[in-house]
């Protein structure tokens, strides 16, 4: 029986047709580098090996260092282009600026349920827990939206996004949002509303073709106006906050860009957004959380103790205005930097035409919750707040058909309800994960 490991298992069965070549080739071996000329040409070989290894090796840590930034590499514009693609005939292709933001998440959605292209843009900043935002991303992979990590003030990011899409919108909701944390951290507020608009405006008007831009500006610009319901018309020179401030100085720089470059523009005045998936740092969001914790509230009163009021308005609702805002926006009519002639510039306040006051929307919350708010009531700190918003709406509902349906009793209900199912799974799970399961299990209609 022939042993594995012995030489002989190797051996054919047939002698003489095998021949052991180990001796021809250790004779070889000697005849090759006897020779000086063979030994030249074997120094040239382990020389052009050598540096064929080492430009080998920088490729790989340049190819490398390419695929593992934010953005770039051919896998990533493999999925901006699959997110991209359009789905129903004369659809859009939208760049969502803010994608994994509340608003953004949500119009995001909508769009591409009815078959436009989107690309979805977010920095995922901790201004609250980008965990949220983690959560609202998975919601929009699993609808096949891709969002690209990096900021509206990343110029170069920005013209490759145009470079690689043709979009021909581009709905900018990436904002520094929150009108009392402007006191904390007043820069980003410039950073985001007023640096981060222009450099996307510019990356906007040198592309070709340009997009039409919808973006959101904010009902805090009527400021501390007196003449109610407020209309487009109405003064917005007296903002309250700086958070009101850079929204108006947006107002102001897409005028600008509308007037020099052509760019087809429409601003929309958002009045308290909220719903579902919303933002934590929202009064809403903040005091459903402390009446289940048993914490206490703090309600706000104006001067004479009179109560605060706001035009809370349902995100379904404001979805709408923003989807419609889209369809009737007119193309951009520049084109190498240069406007070919006068383009569409609008305004319109996106508001629910009913304000509720905060002692009532505390009382609606304790009853979705079915427990008590331990109210602490106290003068409205000089923070930025106005005293109520109440908006006219019949130029959104002339030009865009938008009609609110959403009051706030069946609204805050519908949050509840999801916040509820945050609850459960948060109990039950890490937060991380179960909001990832959450945008699963609750996903708008
Ligand atoms: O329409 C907008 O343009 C803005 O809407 C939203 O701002 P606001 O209307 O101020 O919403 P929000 O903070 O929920 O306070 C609601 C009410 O609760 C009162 N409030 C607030 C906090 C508190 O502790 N106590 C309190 O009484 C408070 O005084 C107020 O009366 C967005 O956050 C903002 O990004 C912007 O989009």
């Amino acid at each position: 029986m022939p042993s594995l490991a012995g030489e002989e298992f190797f051996l054919p069965s047939m002698p003489g047709k095998f021949k052991d070549k180990s001796h021809t080739l250790h004779r070889q071996f000697h005849r090759c580098f006897a020779s000086t000329s063979t030994m030249f040409l074997w120094a040239l070989f382990l020389v052009v090996l050598t540096a064929s290894y080492l430009s080998f090796q920088s490729f790989v840590d340049s190819s490398s260092k390419y695929l593992s930034s934010a953005w770039g590499g051919i896998q990533w514009e493999k999925q901006v282009r699959a997110s991209a693609h359009i789905h129903r005939q004369n659809g859009f292709s939208v760049l969502v600026t803010g994608a994994a933001g509340f608003v953004g998440a949500h119009v995001s959605l909508a769009l591409k349920k009815r078959g436009d292209g989107i690309v979805g843009l977010d920095n995922f900043n901790n201004y609250y827990d980008p965990t949220l935002k983690k959560a609202r991303q998975s919601l929009l992979n699993s609808h096949n939206i891709f969002i690209v990590e990096g900021d509206v003030n990343d110029e170069r990011m920005l013209a490759k996004l145009f470079d690689i899409v043709a979009f021909t919108h581009v709905m900018h909701l990436a904002a520094q949002a929150g009108v009392r944390y402007a006191m904390e951290n007043p820069n980003s507020y410039v950073h985001s509303n007023i640096a981060g608009l222009v450099t996307l405006l510019e990356a906007c008007k040198n592309a070709n073709p340009q997009p039409a831009i919808v973006w959101a500006s904010s009902s805090s610009v009527y400021g501390l106006n007196e003449k109610v319901p407020f209309s487009e018309s109405d003064r917005t020179d007296q903002p309250a906050s700086l958070y009101a401030a850079t929204k108006k100085a947006g107002e102001e720089i897409t005028h600008t860009y509308n007037h020099i470059y052509g760019l087809s523009i429409t601003g929309l005045r958002f009045f308290t957004v909220y719903g579902p998936w919303g933002r934590p740092d929202m009064a809403y969001f903040s005091f459903t959380r402390n009446i289940l914790q048993g914490k206490p509230v703090t309600v706000y009163r104006g001067k004479n103790r009179v109560n605060l009021a706001r035009d809370f308005t349902y995100i379904d609702d404001i979805v709408k205005g923003c989807v419609a805002s889209l369809d009737t926006a007119k193309k951009s009519t520049g084109s190498g930097g240069k406007k070919r002639s006068p383009a569409q510039y609008r305004i319109f306040n996106l508001g629910n035409k009913s304000p509720v006051t905060v002692p009532m929307m505390v009382g609606i919350l304790e009853k979705h919750l079915k427990k008590r708010a331990k109210k602490s009531i106290v003068e409205m700190p000089g923070n930025g707040d106005v005293p109520y918003t109440h908006a006219n709406i019949s130029s959104a509902q002339t030009e865009l058909g938008y009609k609110p349906t959403t009051d706030l009793q069946t609204g805050l209900k519908k949050f509840v309800r999801w916040q509820d199912l945050c609850l459960f799974s948060v109990n039950s799970l890490c937060l991380g994960y179960s909001l990832y399961l959450l945008s699963f299990l609750y996903r708008p209609a």
